[in-house]
């Protein structure tokens, strides 16, 4: 079997996120979920929630659900690198992606989340990518949508085709040659502790020369931008005139008039090149004359994550085959 769906920027200005329409239970519920290759757990805005809590999302609820069944005596609590978080009680049913239905998932319902996601009405839930072992279900943890769906796909992997400013596609299952050109690049992934981590073979600032250095990062659907280490992100504001790293806007702005260097990854011998205006991200305040940078340092975080920023800019196959690998190509 295999499945395809849209992968839809929750932001007409910047893709800050992307969406991805789920049908859940029966009769079908469908929610918009952010796909997280960044974490492992299903989780949705759902009846069990404070209504306090709810402002423009869709919810699911399991009771008018026929195919759902409770998880007795489970629950899960999960926060991201944001600071942002949720946490409530699991049900299984039927999950459907594109055409693709994996039955008895584990749908982890909502009892709580925090204010950034109640102010996020574009965003309903996720749908964790990562590896299986990073599922916060207790006391037994659960598989991922791509786990379950697995052994049934014709093979073992989903592919991402994001896009700037218009609908992409996750694909499941296999690799469709029409979404990008040239060859594939498979590097070897590192799943422990469950991140898709891989080694990228260096950077290049603007027409600069390339610093064959290797730096290895997480591949993260569900991070808008990149996250590197300091040596690569002062190399490259360098290049930009008025740029600072600001503490009171948790990163490096400069002003929004300024002429951005365009931004080079390796990966093997193959080379991604980020265009300067995919470089800036939203004022860092309606109307501010002061922009917020894609690239921006690792330090805080504590990973190195090429986000959604690093994704746009290629065809990125995620195998899930036995070692896992991932793949990069031009497009
Ligand atoms: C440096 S990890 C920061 C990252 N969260 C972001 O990237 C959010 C995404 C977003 C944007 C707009 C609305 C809602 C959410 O956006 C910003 O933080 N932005 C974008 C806009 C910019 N102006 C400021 C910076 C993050 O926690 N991702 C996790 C998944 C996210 C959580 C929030 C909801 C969407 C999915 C996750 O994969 C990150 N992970 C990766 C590895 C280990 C743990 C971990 O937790």
């Amino acid at each position: 079997s295999t499945g395809s769906a849209a992968a839809v920027p929750i932001n007409a200005e910047f893709d800050i996120a992307y969406v991805t329409p789920v049908t859940l239970g029966t009769p079908p519920q469908t929610l918009q979920l952010d796909f997280d290759s960044g974490s492992s757990d299903l989780w949705v805005f759902s009846s069990h929630l404070p209504t306090s809590q709810i402002r423009g999302q869709e919810i699911y609820a399991p009771n008018k659900s026929s195919t759902a069944k409770l998880l007795d005596g489970h629950s899960w609590s999960i926060t991201y690198g944001d600071g942002s978080g949720s946490r409530g009680n699991v049900y299984t049913d039927n999950v459907t992606v594109g055409g693709l239905m994996v039955e008895r998932q584990a749908i982890e319902c909502a009892q709580q989340v925090s204010s950034s996601f109640t102010s996020e009405a574009h965003i309903d839930g996720l749908v964790g990518l990562g590896f299986s072992t990073l599922n916060t279900v207790s006391p037994k943890s659960q598989l991922t949508f791509f786990d379950n769906a697995k052994g049934a796909l014709d093979s073992p992997v989903f592919t991402a085709d994001l896009k700037h400013k218009q609908a992409g596609t996750y694909d499941f299952g296999f690799i469709d040659k029409a979404k990008y050109t040239g060859e594939i690049t498979y590097v070897p992934v590192n799943n422990d502790p469950g991140y898709w981590t891989f080694s990228s073979s260096g950077y290049a600032v603007g027409s600069g020369n390339f610093s064959a250095s290797p730096i290895s990062g997480i591949a993260d659907t569900g991070t808008s931008l990149i996250y590197l280490p300091t040596a690569v992100v002062t190399a490259y504001y360098r290049q930009v005139q008025g740029a600072t790293n600001s503490r009171s806007y948790g990163g490096y702005v400069f002003p929004c008039s300024a002429t951005l260097p365009s931004f080079t990854f390796g990966v093997g011998e193959a080379r991604f090149t980020i265009p300067p205006a995919y470089m800036s991200y939203a004022a860092v305040t309606p109307g501010s004359s002061t922009c917020f940078g894609g690239l921006q340092s690792s330090n805080g975080v504590g990973i190195n994550i090429w986000g959604d920023l690093a994704l746009k800019v290629a065809f990125v196959v995620f195998n899930g085959g036995t070692p896992p690998t991932i793949g990069w190509a031009a497009k």
